[in-house]
């Protein structure tokens, strides 16, 4: 028996800040772009950073136009017949509304392409990425370069007042190299990780 082909995949894009994950969804975006292929850019309006622009931008600044929303359920008025493709950035942030969404767009036939944090500034797995991770067919882990080691960074160290943030610090820090810089695994501090 002969099964139709039919697209639609799952892709994540993960590591720590700095990683360029942002700039490979752009990239994804303009080969896109080439192909000729429909696509929607989506980002958490929280991410405020470079822009106050419907955009996403990378650390060096490259942009690519994106629409702003507060919750994952606001991609699905977005669905066109047409659409051959989603691109959804910074998914760390997204409620885990975003891992049916994403499943059920890549049953419809289209390309899921998501960015995020794997890991939060502790060390540990961020919001819904873990199962997007685990439902996704290509995973892409990048790394940054540790500031303290120039070894592959893996983590995102937060610094506040000059010191590791503890392990009690709140979760969600918007924010760029005032707060945080990548580490390799053995230069990430989490002082009160211990006793928790
Ligand atoms: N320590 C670092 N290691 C790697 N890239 C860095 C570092 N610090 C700054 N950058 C910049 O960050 C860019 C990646 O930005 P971006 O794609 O926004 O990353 P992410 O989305 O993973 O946080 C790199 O191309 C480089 O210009
Ligand atoms: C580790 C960590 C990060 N954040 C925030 C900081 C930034 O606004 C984004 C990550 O952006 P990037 O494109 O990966 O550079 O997430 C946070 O809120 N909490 C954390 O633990
Ligand atoms: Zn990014």
């Amino acid at each position: 028996m002969y099964h139709t082909y039919k697209n639609g995949f799952i892709e994540v894009v993960c590591g720590p800040m700095f990683a360029g994950k942002t700039e490979e969804l752009i990239r994804r975006a303009k080969r896109l772009k080439y192909a000729k292929q429909h696509y929607l850019v989506f980002k958490p309006v929280i991410d405020n950073r470079y822009s106050l622009k419907p955009e996403i931008v990378s650390h060096s600044l490259l942009t690519e136009n994106a629409i702003l929303i507060k919750e994952a359920s606001e991609i699905l008025p977005y669905i066109t017949y047409d659409l051959d493709a989603v691109i959804i950035d910074e998914a760390q942030f997204f409620d885990k509304a975003i891992i049916q969404i994403a499943d059920d767009l890549a049953d419809r036939g289209l390309r899921v392409i998501i960015g995020g944090l794997d890991r939060d500034f502790k060390g540990e797995p961020f919001g819904p990425m873990p199962e997007l991770l685990a439902l996704a067919e290509f995973v892409t882990k990048l790394t940054a370069i540790c500031v303290k080691t120039g070894m592959p960074a893996t983590r995102t160290q937060r610094i506040i007042d000059g010191k590791p943030a503890s392990y009690k610090d709140p979760l969600i820090v918007v924010g760029a190299t005032e707060f945080y810089e990548p580490r390799a695994r053995h230069a990430h501090e989490v002082p009160g990780k211990d006793e928790k």
